[in-house]
């Protein structure tokens, strides 16, 4: 963002955890602008945002380790508010001359899931939310620990496994907590975070999704200037509000790009074209590239191999239509946040990658178009409150998220056209008993997968040799995490009978019982 237009913000560092942009959602949730910048980067970001205040992440690094990451020392000096957030509260203790401790030093084991502290002190982050002497539920996940604090500090909190579970410096206004406020499980998080963001920095709290929308087109505008952009839109939920946000910012530039690589769902290619073409004014261009994708699986059964395979041919497809519109130098995406942790690390650090979601991981080394992603740090949940501020339809924003792989990471093993037609077949009779059971919308997502199984069974008297069906539905808010949705016994027995009766190839139905952590949403 160019700096004439900057809000009051709030600038985060980050030292590669996986809950970082939970720490820029619950700033956006108390109404408060922020970045995030990987500490290399920090001081550079620092001058740019002149932020009101600053949050340091936390980091599966050790402070005591070697060459672990520390915060540019400017940040110290600043005069402004700072919060520390377990390796964050560690790597300020470090640097102003406390001492942190590794676990297997100190012979303590550390702290990993719920914890409770007592506050013992009252101070300015804890205004109008936890009083001396209270107890409190925290969420946890540490091994090494601040030993000694540093000159000004004083201990506001404490729990059984980390003494200093909360410091402060109420001059300097510097605080750490050795929990997460950010996640959910530490169920005053936010609100913590809130009081940091407004009561400690100062700051009104008036930042919105019309405000990010207003900032976003900006962006767009910068970035594109009068180039052409190609829209890769499926007719989910992101892709919906990426194209709606672009077109508000560049309208006649942008040409949106459906691909049907025969993996859809059943009569979807003709559903989003018409539900598209209805509600918007925007050039689509329908692609068939069903052989193309198809023929390229044939004899993969890798997951992340289709993964990769898909990511490529999309881009393939991409760049050829973006040759047939003149040359667009921009390929738009709706990239989420989620789609880019479980693929990369966002700071290029030691995070691991879970799967190639195919817009992020899958992308080919080499691309002729520049990215250009609007939502890609925001959560599937906030998406939909965009698209609610952008006025798009409830029919789009409401639409369960379909990946764009598609049935390719729904079939393990091989892909072949006659087992994706099985598969959309019985997805279709599940999301038809879900709609009519009126639970479509207590869902975050249901479908099913086609197993590489083969079974006995016995209709009409024969005997039947035919694939498993597995069903998943699941509860969740961004997709990070999700529950298992519990179905009535009645419903799954209805829907299972269902799919064996009117769908050649299956014989058997079963549902899945795991939830996200340890399971993922999608079976690969
Ligand atoms: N069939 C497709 N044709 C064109 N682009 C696609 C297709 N499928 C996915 N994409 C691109 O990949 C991006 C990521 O897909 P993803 O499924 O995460 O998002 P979405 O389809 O827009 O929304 P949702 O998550 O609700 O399904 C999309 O935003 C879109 O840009
Ligand atoms: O566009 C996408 N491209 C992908 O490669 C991809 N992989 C998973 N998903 C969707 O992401 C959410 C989380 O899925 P997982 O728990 O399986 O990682 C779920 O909503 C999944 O459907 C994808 N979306
Ligand atoms: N979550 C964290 O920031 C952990 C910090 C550090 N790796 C520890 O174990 O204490
Ligand atoms: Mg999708």
């Amino acid at each position: 963002m160019d700096d004439a237009h900057l809000p009051d913000s709030i600038l985060i560092v980050d030292f590669g955890s996986q809950v970082t942009q939970l720490i820029a959602r619950r700033v956006r949730e108390a109404g408060v602008y922020s970045e995030i910048a990987p500490f290399t980067q920090a001081e550079e970001a620092f001058h740019r945002l002149k932020p009101k205040g600053i949050i340091l992440s936390g980091s599966p690094a050790g402070v005591p380790d070697e060459g672990s990451p520390r915060a540019p020392e400017l940040l110290f000096e600043a005069g402004i508010p700072i919060l520390g957030i377990c390796y964050g509260q560690q790597v300020m203790s470090h640097q102003l001359g406390g001492e942190v401790r590794p676990g297997h030093e100190t012979g303590e084991g550390g702290e990993f899931g719920r914890a409770f502290l007592t506050v013992t002190k009252q101070c300015a982050l804890f205004d109008g939310l936890w009083k001396e002497g209270e107890r409190h539920q925290v969420w946890m996940s540490h091994g090494d620990k601040v030993t000694k604090f540093a000159p000004g500090f004083e201990i506001v909190a404490i729990s059984d496994g980390a003494p200093f579970a909360v410091i402060a410096d109420e001059k300097r206004k510097f605080y750490g907590t050795q929990f997460h406020p950010e996640v959910v499980h530490t169920p005053d998080g936010g609100k913590l975070i809130a009081n940091f963001v407004r009561h400690v920095c100062g700051l009104a709290g008036d930042w919105t999704m019309a405000a990010y929308r207003e900032t976003k087109v900006r962006e767009i505008r910068e970035q594109v200037g009068d180039g052409k952009v190609i829209c890769g839109l499926s007719g989910g939920v992101d892709s919906s509000v990426a194209a709606i946000l672009i077109h508000e910012a560049i309208g006649e530039q942008l040409t949106c790009v459906f691909v049907d690589h025969g993996l859809l769902r059943l009569n979807e290619r003709e559903q989003v074209e018409t539900m598209f073409r209805d509600h918007y004014n925007i050039p689509l261009v329908v692609v068939d590239a069903e052989d193309m994708f198809m023929e390229g699986l044939s004899g993969t059964t890798d997951p992340e191999a289709k993964r990769k395979f898909i990511g490529k041919t999309f881009i393939d497809v991409f760049e050829a239509e973006a040759k047939k519109v003149g040359g667009a130098d921009f390929l738009a995406q709706g990239t989420l946040y989620p789609d880019v942790i479980e693929s990369v690390s966002f700071t290029g650090g030691p995070s691991v990658t879970i799967k190639s979601h195919h817009n992020v991981g899958g992308l080919p080394e080499r691309m002729n178009m520049q990215l250009v992603e609007p939502l890609r740090e925001l959560f599937k949940d906030e998406v939909r409150e965009l698209g609610r501020e952008l006025g798009l339809p409830d029919m789009f924003v409401g639409r369960h998220p379909f990946p764009g792989p598609g049935l390719a990471i729904r079939i393990p093993g091989e892909v072949t056209k006659e087992r994706c037609d099985i598969l959309r077949k019985a997805d279709a009779i599940y999301l038809d008993e879900i709609r009519k059971a009126g639970l479509y919308d207590a869902i975050w997502q249901a479908f099913a997968v086609l197993l590489p199984v083969k079974t006995v069974g016995v209709m009409g008297d024969h005997r039947t040799y035919d694939s498993v069906c597995g069903l998943r539905a699941v509860t969740s808010t961004d997709g990070m995490t999700a529950d298992v949705y519990p179905f009535d016994a009645s419903f799954l027995t209805g829907v299972a009978t269902r799919i064996v009766n009117e769908v050649q190839g299956i014989n058997r139905v079963v549902y899945d019982y795991t939830s996200k952590p340890p399971g993922t949403i999608e079976w690969e």
